[in-house]
């Protein structure tokens, strides 16, 4: 068996000329929405990011307003610019990449991302919301995921999901849409014990860890839907996701392919939802 491929790109693509359309209308009125992205960070996985969003900003007639603070920012630092912008009347989104420098907590800093602003849902308040069913933006790679598989019409409700990783970006809020979709949700971590007896188990396996091919053969059932968040940039300039993707393509039904799967739907929810906080 080989795995169907459940690209992102269309979905993507589609995503991109609604937010279009509606910048248009904004700007007609003379609002244009305007994103502000903030990093503190050398990673390379968040440096990746921040230059493809800026591009498809511009793409879709987004500003974008980038701040880098540097890796070695205080939480004061972090926390004053984040006030700042969210007292901004020409900004309307503000995302904090992540991973944050030492000793940041993000649960201390995104309290400062104003709530209507908060187009990437780390704002506890934001997350607070959505796990209460109360509406709020969802932090945008955990909606990609949900977006990709209804997308693709990969039936959640009674499945058995298994997620890997449970960061408030991606592992935690992702666990609690799925949950939203009636799955039956089993979160794994570093912890876990016998990762792949868990893995191999569930119908639907989300893979958000950041370590390149983590996820092989012996952890996924035949026929199952595998989903790749990771994006773990190589040497030689490419990115590669949390799953072996030559190994798992064999035995797993379908599998989000590393670049061209989650990563565009990320993006354009991103500025999806700057264009709703603008329009509000
Ligand atoms: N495609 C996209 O749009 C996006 C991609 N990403 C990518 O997704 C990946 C994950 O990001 P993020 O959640 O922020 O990363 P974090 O480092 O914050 O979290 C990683 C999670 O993986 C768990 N973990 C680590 N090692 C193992 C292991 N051996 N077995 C099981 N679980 C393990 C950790 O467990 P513990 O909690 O116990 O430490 C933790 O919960 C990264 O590659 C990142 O670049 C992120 C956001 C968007
Ligand atoms: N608060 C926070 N939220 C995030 O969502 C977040 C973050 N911090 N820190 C860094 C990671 C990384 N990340 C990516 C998103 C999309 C692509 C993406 O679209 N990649 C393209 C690559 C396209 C190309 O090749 O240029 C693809 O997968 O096809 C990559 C990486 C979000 N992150």
């Amino acid at each position: 068996m080989t795995a169907t491929l459940l690209s992102g790109k269309e979905l993507a693509a589609a995503i991109r000329a609604e937010i279009a359309v509606k910048a248009a209308e904004l700007s007609a009125v003379g609002v244009r929405p305007r994103l502000a992205v903030v990093y503190a960070t050398a990673d390379e996985s968040a440096a990746w990011y921040v230059r493809l969003i800026a591009k498809t900003a511009e793409k879709v007639g987004v500003g974008c307003e980038i701040v880098d603070l540097g890796p070695d920012a205080s939480e004061r630092d972090v926390r004053y610019k984040l006030s700042s912008l969210s007292l901004d009347q020409r900004v309307h989104g503000i995302i904090l990449q992540t991973p944050l420098p030492h000793g940041v907590r993000m649960q201390d800093v995104a309290l400062a991302i104003a709530f209507e602003k908060d187009v990437d849902g780390a704002n506890p308040l934001s997350l607070g919301r959505l796990v209460s069913g109360l509406p709020a933006f969802a932090p945008t790679t955990a909606e990609a995921v949900v977006r990709l598989l209804d997308h693709h019409h990969v039936e959640l409700t009674g499945r058995r999901v298994a997620v890997v990783g449970r960061s408030a970006v991606v592992g935690k809020p992702v666990a609690h849409l799925l949950l939203n979709q009636n799955a039956t949700v089993t979160v794994c971590h570093s912890r876990t014990k016998d990762l792949a007896e868990v893995t191999s188990s569930a119908e639907v396996v989300v893979a958000a860890v950041g370590k390149a091919g983590l996820i092989t053969a012996d952890h996924v059932a035949p026929g199952a839907v595998v989903v790749d968040v990771g994006t773990i940039p190589t040497e030689s300039g490419g990115m590669v996701g949390d799953v072996e993707a030559e190994g798992v393509a064999a035995k797993a039904g379908a599998l989000t392919p590393v670049p061209g799967g989650v990563g565009p739907v990320t993006t354009a929810l991103l500025l999806q939802h700057t264009v709703q906080a603008a329009s509000r």
